[in-house]
């Protein structure tokens, strides 16, 4: 069967999120692939013997002849197929959504046996979620709470989870100044959060390593939270001189009662991920060696039942305190927008810019 353009895309997805560099031969016989593909045979001038790289790239370009595109489509799908099979790669191996792809490539979506899942694709820097992410993430879960799928997942490429946010964010001031930074700052906090609270579907987080901050407390809002038996769960706030966000102040206090979520809300606890199970934060842990087998065994299972039932079931679970959600998310993000004026907010972010602090 050849490829159709809907497996192309996937497969260009599928690269970025190759767990081991395939090395340079196949990463020119992609780009061959690619360009034969989409532009067809080589129609650029040979670059000049000194710029190597370039003169590679034409070069396998070129040995491609008068290859048609369909056939280069077919053969970067199959090639694309086979490094993502012997890559033993955490994410989910998926046809194209049928969606337009987020503006970098911190963030891949696909959609597959009726689950749309959300990679955070950072893994050098621990998927912190920059300023785009943010943005990228609240477009994928609009897109996927109109899409065909049944179950939507949030996950994370690499050994993190999410390393909460990306504190070079604090660095970016506009001209408003530090006083502009943080309202914005606080209206997008606010707008990110609302959508986990309205989000119309089952939302499941497969937490495939440690999360920190923003990516903890928001697991409140999701239906169902499994996790690798590597993960651990640190909403350090007091350290950083911030504030709880997510709705943890609300939720997490509903789930593991007033202390255990002033341990880790104020006092900065970091849990295990069998912690978090038995306090109700996590729904089952798996060992990491079978967490992704039988993590997306599951979910597909899940993902053929009635989706309307599914939906509409979590929904009435969700109705009974969505507008006390969302006013805690308000007074939540104006507290925060205080704190990030803070010395004790600025200084821990100096300190951790300037290598002086990790958590
Ligand atoms: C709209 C705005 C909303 C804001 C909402 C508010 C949310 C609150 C929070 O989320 S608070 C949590 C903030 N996160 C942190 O404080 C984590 C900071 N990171 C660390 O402490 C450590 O990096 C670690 C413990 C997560 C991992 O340590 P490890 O030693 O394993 O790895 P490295 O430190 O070498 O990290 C690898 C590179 O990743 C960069 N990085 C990691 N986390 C972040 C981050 N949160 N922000 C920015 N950059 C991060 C790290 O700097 C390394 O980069 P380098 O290789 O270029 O040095």
């Amino acid at each position: 069967m050849r490829a159709s353009q809907e497996d192309f895309e996937n497969a260009t997805n599928q690269v970025k999120l190759l767990k081991k560099d395939p090395g340079n031969e196949v990463k020119l016989k992609l780009y061959a692939l690619y360009k034969q593909a989409t532009e067809g045979p080589c129609n650029v001038p040979k670059p000049g013997v000194l710029d190597f790289i370039n003169k590679a790239k034409w070069d396998a370009w070129n040995a491609l002849g008068s290859l048609p595109k369909e056939t280069a489509r077919h053969n970067y799908v199959d090639l694309v197929s086979s490094l993502s099979a012997s890559s033993e790669s955490s994410i989910q191996v998926t046809p194209a959504a049928d969606r337009k792809q987020p503006g970098s490539d911190a963030l891949v979506v696909t959609s597959q046996d009726g689950i749309t899942t959300i990679t955070l694709n950072r893994p050098d820097k621990k998927n912190a979620l920059t300023t785009q992410m943010y943005h990228d993430i609240m477009l994928a879960l609009e897109a996927a709470s109109k899409d065909d799928s049944a179950i939507t997942v949030l996950t994370g490429n690499g050994d993190y989870y999410c390393s909460g946010n990306d504190l070079t964010n604090f660095t970016d001031i506009p001209p408003g100044g530090v006083e502009e930074k943080a309202r914005s700052g606080a209206v997008l906090l606010r707008d990110f959060v609302d959508r986990f609270i309205d989000f119309p579907k089952p939302l499941v987080a497969v937490v495939n390593g440690p999360a920190v901050g923003i990516s903890v407390t928001i697991l409140g809002l999701f239906d169902i939270v499994y996790a690798t038996d590597r993960a651990t769960f640190h909403t350090p706030f007091s350290h950083l001189g911030q504030s709880p966000e997510g709705c943890s102040s609300y939720t997490f206090p509903k789930i593991m009662g007033p202390s255990k979520a002033t341990e880790m809300l104020v006092f900065g606890k970091k849990l295990t991920a069998r912690e978090a199970c038995t306090q109700g934060l996590v729904t089952e842990v798996f060992p990491d060696s079978t967490f992704q087998k039988e993590v997306w065994v599951r979910l597909k299972a899940y993902s053929k039942l009635p989706p309307n039932a599914m939906r509409i079931s979590k929904q009435v679970i969700r109705n009974t305190e969505k507008e006390k959600l969302h006013a805690i998310n308000a007074e939540e993000s104006n507290i925060l927008r205080e704190r990030w004026l803070s010395d004790e907010c600025m200084n821990a972010v100096v300190s951790f810019l300037s290598k002086k602090a990790k958590l």
